[in-house]
């Protein structure tokens, strides 16, 4: 894993452990019996060290953390490195991330390709970087940058990490070739100016100053998050401690965060994010076999909020569209936002003035469907009603040309009933934005029983050339994203009945880490959409909603929401709904006094008696019903594992990364004590049959040790 190779009077130790060279315990045991060789060879006067492949090491092996650690760690060969007798050059090129840049600052000197990267990414896995990285960056920085660097994670390009201090030289030709000219011209020079552990902090008298910014800026931009927090704590004792102490504080503060349920989750969540977007289908297809389609040109059916947005997401990656509406005053209306919106991301400094130029130069409007015969797909965007879908499917299906993919933005419908309205059910697929959809990350993409390999495998490439985090479910009412997030509606709104108020939900579900609280959200998209689709559904199955209705179907119901309605308060858009507003499209939420009368008047007219509801029956009647249903979700195959959900969650309903998803956070909580309280919850509800326990969660929770997350699908779903 560690070529040992000399060039004349320089050792050079080239690491080799693709993809990354993640430092791995064979590296390690590499790296230090390298450096120890290197300094018992007489013939060798410097040591270079460098990455095989594409990268210097890129951090420690994610892989092996959460397990035995195995000596010798980082800490004790980045040691050796510093203490080695002959000077050691890092020889940086690709991304030198984390323990990978630890390595380079243990070494004595640092040159880089002019194109690479650095970075401590740690914070992102809950994590600091625990092999002194964080009381060595501020040794060559400075405290501020060291503490910008650290908490944001981000990667600092070469030139900048120069002039940082960072590293010492940028090299545009030969890497290795210079480095080692660059080690010989620094043989015989004396290297305990060179050793960071020998060196002060500068500018440690203003640590304190420092530090309170800095930690006051975490807590608002990471809320919840303790990693940042044991970052500054740690960078703040490389100023105030001796070295040796600053070190052990290090690591006692990276201990902590090792062990932590937010690093667990985190860690999960990084190989979650690399895992959702690789398909298969239950026929064996999968992305390793199937090739996608090129899409050279789109059409978007249907202009109104959602359609534009996704209009944007196309024509900002130069793929050009067709916008169809069928009234030319809606159309103009939605051409004139969409500029607007680029317009608005060019002051954001998101895009060029000439980047918005291009893109809508690519865009054209229409009011007649004929025009989109020649596009590689369709994109259909109009109001969420299977009749009109149908209606619209159909005609494209005679329209287009017969090699166009179909497919719906429906975030409920079933796609098979949309696919039998046209004689190409294997072109046709579910394509669920999220709104805002030129924002929010996730791509839902949803297969039908006929939907081909090739049209999955073309929406999932297409889906990441426009930049989104594409996940594969099957159809079903809902998808996952809609139909586990029911449940967190309803009981939201059944607790309104009982006792909570909006306000006091959403704020347990935020403190929880939840990006907004669902009364929030429904305020955001607006209670007239739900209100509509509640009534095509009701008008569907022949029944009449009333305020007395507290059953359909023999399920309870809550006609709440369809009071608001009733009242005009839709949201933010009229500046009331389930909180006030200071004006229509205002942010800031405030509670309404006249929410809690509207609610009181709904509890005393239907002779209900409202009681406190506690934060944890918040919390388990929302997430608890929803993660039930996320296990139906995978025991049905609509969801492949465990990592499609979360990750579903995590990009396109705010759940907190540090939390994991909602399938990992149940994984946390213990299934056992999940199977139990969803029971409870049965029998408190019965007439809420989304709380009868799945088959898979009451076989996971009957093992008598923890299933391991990663085994859940493949080890009970199979014998179900
Ligand atoms: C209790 C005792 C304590 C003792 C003291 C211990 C002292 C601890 C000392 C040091 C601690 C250091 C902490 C760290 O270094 S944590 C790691 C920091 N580094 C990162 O977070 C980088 C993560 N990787 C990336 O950001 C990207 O992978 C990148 C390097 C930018 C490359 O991106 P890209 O080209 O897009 O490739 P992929 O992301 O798809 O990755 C390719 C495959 O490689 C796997 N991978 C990537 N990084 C790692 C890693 N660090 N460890 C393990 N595996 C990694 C990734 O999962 C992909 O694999 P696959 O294709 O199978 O999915």
């Amino acid at each position: 894993m560690v070529d040992y190779i000399v060039d004349g009077n320089i050792a050079v130790l080239e690491i080799n452990n693709p993809p990354v060279n993640a430092l791995s315990i064979h590296v390690r045991e590499g790296l230090l019996t390298g450096i120890q060789k290197a300094n018992q060879d007489g013939s060798v006067q410097a040591i270079v060290i460098i990455g095989k492949g594409s990268t210097f090491p890129s951090g420690a092996d994610i892989r092996e953390f959460g397990k035995p650690p195995k000596e010798p760690w980082l800490t004790a060969v980045g040691e050796a490195i510093e203490a080695s007798e002959k000077p050691v050059i890092s020889a940086l090129h690709g991304t030198a991330l984390g323990g990978g840049l630890e390595v380079a600052l243990f070494s004595h000197y640092r040159i880089a390709d002019e194109r690479s990267r650095v970075g401590f990414p740690e914070v992102k896995l809950g994590l600091l970087p625990g092999a002194q990285g964080t009381i060595r960056l501020p040794r060559l920085t400075g405290l501020a940058v060291a503490m910008r660097i650290i908490t944001s994670g981000d990667h600092i390009n070469a030139p900048e990490a120069l002039k940082y201090g960072i590293l010492d030289k940028l090299i545009s030709g030969n890497l290795l070739q210079e480095a080692k000219t660059f080690a010989k011209s620094v043989i015989g020079k004396p290297l305990d100016n060179r050793r960071l552990s020998k060196i002060a902090v500068r500018d440690a008298a203003t640590v304190d100053k420092h530090f309170d910014e800095a930690l006051a800026e975490v807590k608002r931009k990471y809320k919840g998050m303790i990693a940042p927090v044991n970052c500054l704590k740690s960078i703040r004792g490389s100023a105030k401690l001796p070295f040796v102490e600053a070190a052990r504080l290090e690591a006692a503060l990276f201990r902590e965060l090792l062990t932590s349920a937010q690093s667990a989750a985190l860690r999960y969540s990084f190989f979650a994010d690399r895992s959702a977007p690789r398909w298969k289908l239950p026929s064996g297809a999968s992305i390793e076999n199937t090739k996608p389609d090129i899409i050279k040109s789109v059409a978007v059916i249907g202009a109104g909020t959602m359609g534009s947005a996704i209009a944007i997401c196309f024509i900002r990656v130069g793929i050009p569209v067709l916008l169809v509406e069928q009234n030319d005053k809606l159309l103009q209306n939605a051409l004139k936002n969409i500029g607007q919106i680029l317009q608005g991301s060019v002051k954001l400094n998101r895009i060029t003035a000439d980047q918005r130029k291009q893109s809508l130069q690519i865009l054209r409007g229409e009011t007649s469907l004929d025009i989109v015969s020649d596009v590689d797909l369709v994109v259909e965007a109009v109001f969420e009603n299977l009749k009109l879908k149908q209606e619209i499917f159909a005609r494209l299906d005679k329209i287009c040309k017969p090699s166009a993919l179909l497919c719906s933005n429906t975030s409920t419908l079933d796609i098979d009933k949309i696919a039998v309205a046209t004689n190409r059910p294997g072109k046709v697929a579910g394509m669920h934005f999220f709104a805002p959809a030129h924002i929010m990350k996730l791509l839902e993409n949803v297969y039908g029983t006929h939907t081909s390999p090739s049209t999955v495998a073309t929406i999932m490439d297409i889906g990441k050339r426009i930049g989104k985090v594409s996940v594969l479910v099957r159809t079903c009412d809902g998808f996952v994203a809609n139909r586990m997030n029911r449940m967190v509606g309803n009981e939201a709104v059944f607790m309104l009945e009982e006792g909570a108020l909006p306000q006091d939900v959403d704020r347990v579900l935020e403190d929880f880490g939840m990006a907004m609280g669902p009364f929030r959200v429904t305020d955001l998209s607006g209670s007239d959409v739900g209100w509509r689709i509640r009534q095509e559904r009701a008008k569907e199955q022949g029944i009449q909603l009333t305020y007395e209705t507290r059953f359909v179907n023999g399920e309870r119901y809550s006609s709440l929401p369809d009071r608001l309605y009733e009242l005009g308060r839709y949201g933010q858009k009229t500046g009331k709904g389930w909180y006030r507003y200071e004006k229509p499209f205002a942010r800031t939420a405030y509670p309404d006094p006249e929410i809690t009368d509207v609610i009181n008047s709904h509890c005393r007219s239907l002779g209900i008696e409202r009681r406190v509801i506690p934060p944890q029956e918040i919390i388990e009647r929302c997430l608890f019903a929803a993660i039930n249903e996320g296990f139906k979700v995978l025991e049905e195959g609509v969801a492949e594992k465990p990592e499609n959900i979360d990750i579903i969650w995590q990009y396109g309903l705010g759940f907190p990364r540090y939390r994991g998803g909602p399938m990992f956070y149940a994984s946390q909580v213990g299934l056992k004590t999940i199977y139990e309280r969803v029971c409870y919850y049965y029998d408190a509800f019965p007439h809420s049959s989304y709380w009868a326990p799945s088959d898979l969660l009451r076989k996971l929770a009957s093992h008598s040790t923890e299933v391991p997350i990663d085994q859940w699908t493949s080890k009970e779903r199979s014998r179900l």
